[in-house]
């Protein structure tokens, strides 16, 4: 299985459990794998035939800055979905950090995996 990657990516949003966190904008950075068939984008050497990381990342930098959701578990399992469904990725690792949520850790949240690995080859 290939995969297509979207490492750190940095964006504010409003998450968080208590009542001021829902007032103020706080940092997630996102870690993305995505399966992808790079031997045929290499093929053609074409966009259209390729997983667009870029159009990928301006999608969750759009849902993610205009979202408000109380748990980081909300948020990643909608950015997964968003994922599989708009791009026809059909399985996705998501790591969202929520970084400086928790002093003396670099960083709290969910790793999840959805959707089915395509087979190895
Ligand atoms: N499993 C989770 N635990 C906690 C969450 C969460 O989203 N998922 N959120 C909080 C608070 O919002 C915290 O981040 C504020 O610092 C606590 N635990």
């Amino acid at each position: 299985m290939d995969i297509v990657f979207i490492k750190a990516l940095r964006i504010e949003t409003v998450i968080g459990i208590y009542d001021w966190e829902k007032a103020i904008r706080q940092p997630v950075v996102l870690d993305l794998e995505m399966a992808s068939d790079v031997d045929r984008a290499a093929a053609s050497d074409r966009i259209a035939d390729a997983l667009d990381y870029k159009a990928v990342s301006k999608r969750l930098k759009q849902f993610v800055g205009d979202a408000r959701f109380e748990l980081v578990e909300t948020l990643a399992e909608r950015c997964a979905t968003i994922v599989r469904e708009e791009f026809a990725v059909p399985w996705v690792r998501l790591t969202l950090n929520k970084v400086g949520a928790v002093s003396d850790a670099e960083g709290v949240g969910v790793v999840i995996e959805r959707g089915e690995r395509p087979a190895a080859g």
